[in-house]
Formats: structure tokens, sequence, C-alpha cells
């Protein structure tokens, strides 16, 4: 099975990306969601960080306050490590369940959408790494409604886009539009061997 890591800048377009390749029939496995399924109330990972971050980060319902959470782990570098150990192994055991999952079910590729793909070593399970890359800083404020601050201060908690780029085995410019997006993709992927004869 020829796994393919996709990563990338927060908000240059690594959705977009991987919503293309599911509607072109490639297996995704998206690491936000899993990292909002293994904060679930009761999971370790939530008591965990329930513990670093107070009930302060709670919602009256009991489940995590994400915006809270967030703004308090990208302005402090220890709250963020303390979320970080949090997480990061339940993740890494869900993805793997995820992956043997497709192995058995016969799945030629599967692609991981990974934000902190190089951060966390997820690099080494795949056969091809990809980076979408583009000016974030104004595609951040403009989906999330950050300020210049806040948004900065997102950026400066990943690896260097510059850095992911010379890493990666392959660079999808997303400066364009969403359609040249789509065909750049398309291309790599189909060179990547994860997507072959399924783009329309
Ligand atoms: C901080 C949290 C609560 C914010 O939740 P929220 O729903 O508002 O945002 P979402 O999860 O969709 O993340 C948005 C983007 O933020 C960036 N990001 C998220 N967590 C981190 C992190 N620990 N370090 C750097 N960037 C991060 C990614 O680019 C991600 O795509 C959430 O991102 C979280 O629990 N993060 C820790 C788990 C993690 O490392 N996730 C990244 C997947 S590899
Ligand atoms: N080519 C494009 N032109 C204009 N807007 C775009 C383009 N590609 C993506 N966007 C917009 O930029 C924002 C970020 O894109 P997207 O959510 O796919 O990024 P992401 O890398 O998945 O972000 P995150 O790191 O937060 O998961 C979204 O609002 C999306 O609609």
């Amino acid at each position: 099975m020829r796994i393919v890591g996709l990563t990338g800048g927060i908000a240059c377009g690594k959705s977009a990306v991987s919503t293309a390749a599911a509607s072109w029939g490639l297996r995704v496995i998206d690491m936000d969601e899993i990292a909002r399924r293994v904060v679930c109330p009761g999971l370790p990972a939530y008591t965990d960080i329930v513990a670093a971050f107070g009930d302060g980060a709670l919602l009256p319902s009991g489940e995590l306050n994400r915006t809270e959470v967030g703004r308090i782990a990208f302005s402090d570098r220890e709250k963020r490590r303390a979320l970080n150990a949090a997480t990061h192994r339940p993740m890494l055991m869900q993805l793997l369940a995820e992956l043997a999952a497709a192995l058995f079910g016969g799945e030629a590729a599967v692609l991981i959408d990974a934000p902190l793909l190089f951060e966390t070593s997820l690099h080494w399970l795949c056969c091809t790494t990809l980076v979408v890359a583009a000016t974030q800083l104004e595609r951040l404020r403009a989906r999330d409604g950050f300020s210049a601050e806040e948004a900065e201060k997102r950026i400066a908690a990943q690896m260097p886009l510059a850095e992911k780029c010379a890493r990666a085995d392959a660079v999808i410019d997303n400066e364009g539009t969403r359609d040249e997006l789509a065909a750049r993709a398309a291309t790599i992927l189909d060179a990547a061997g994860a997507i072959a004869g399924q783009t329309p």
C-alpha cells in the first residue's frame, strides 16, 4: 500500500487538496479529525488537557472549548507542549489503526493529511511526502477571523514552510486558483502512484 503524506503550513490548502483527492477515490486520513476524536470527554488526552489547562478550557457541556485551548496553546509554548504531549501519542495509535484497516481492506494507496507531518516524524511512514505551499497569512486571517498577531503566532508554532518544502519530495503550489490547485495536485498524486486514472 502506498502511503502519501500531505502537509503544508497552516491555511496553505491541505484540506482543499485532500477533499479533491477523496473525490478521486483516494482514502484520506485527516489528522485534524483524529485530533478531535482523541479529546472526547473521558478519554486520557481529555483528562490530561483539563489537568494542564484547567476547567476554563471547557464548554458548559463538558467538551473542550477548542477556541480557548487554541488561544492559550498558541500563546504559551509550555501549554502547547502539554497539549502535544496529551494528544500526539493517542493520535499516532489511531493513525496506525486506520492504516492497518486500509491495508487489510485492500486499499492500494492512502493519503495522510497531517499539518505536523515532519514535526511529529510521521514522514517515516510515507513513501512520498507532499507540501502544499501558499502565502498563508491573509488566507488564515480571512478563514478564521484572526488578528495579524494571532495568525502570526499560529504560523510560528509550526516548522517554517520553506523548511517543509525543502524536506518534501514534491511541492504543490497554491498561489493560483482552486482549479489550478486541483490540476497540480492531480498531476503530482498521479506521479506518486496514488490516483492512477481516477481524476476527472
Ligand atoms: C489547538 C486545537 C484545540 C485547536 O482546535 P481547532 O478546532 O480550533 O483547530 P484545528 O484542530 O482544526 O487546527 C487548525 C490548524 O492548526 C494547526 N495546529 C493544530 N494543532 C497544532 C499544534 N499543536 N502545533 C502547531 N500547529 C497546530 C494545524 O495547521 C491545524 O490544521 C487543536 O488543533 C488541537 O487539539 N491541536 C493539538 C493536536 C495537533 O497537534 N493537531 C495537529 C494535527 S497533526
Ligand atoms: N487557491 C485558493 N484560492 C483562494 N483561497 C483558497 C485557495 N486554496 C485554499 N483557499 C482558502 O484558504 C483557506 C485555507 O485552506 P485550507 O483550509 O484548505 O487550508 P489547510 O492547509 O487545510 O489549513 P489547516 O492547516 O488549518 O488545516 C480556506 O479558507 C480555503 O477556502
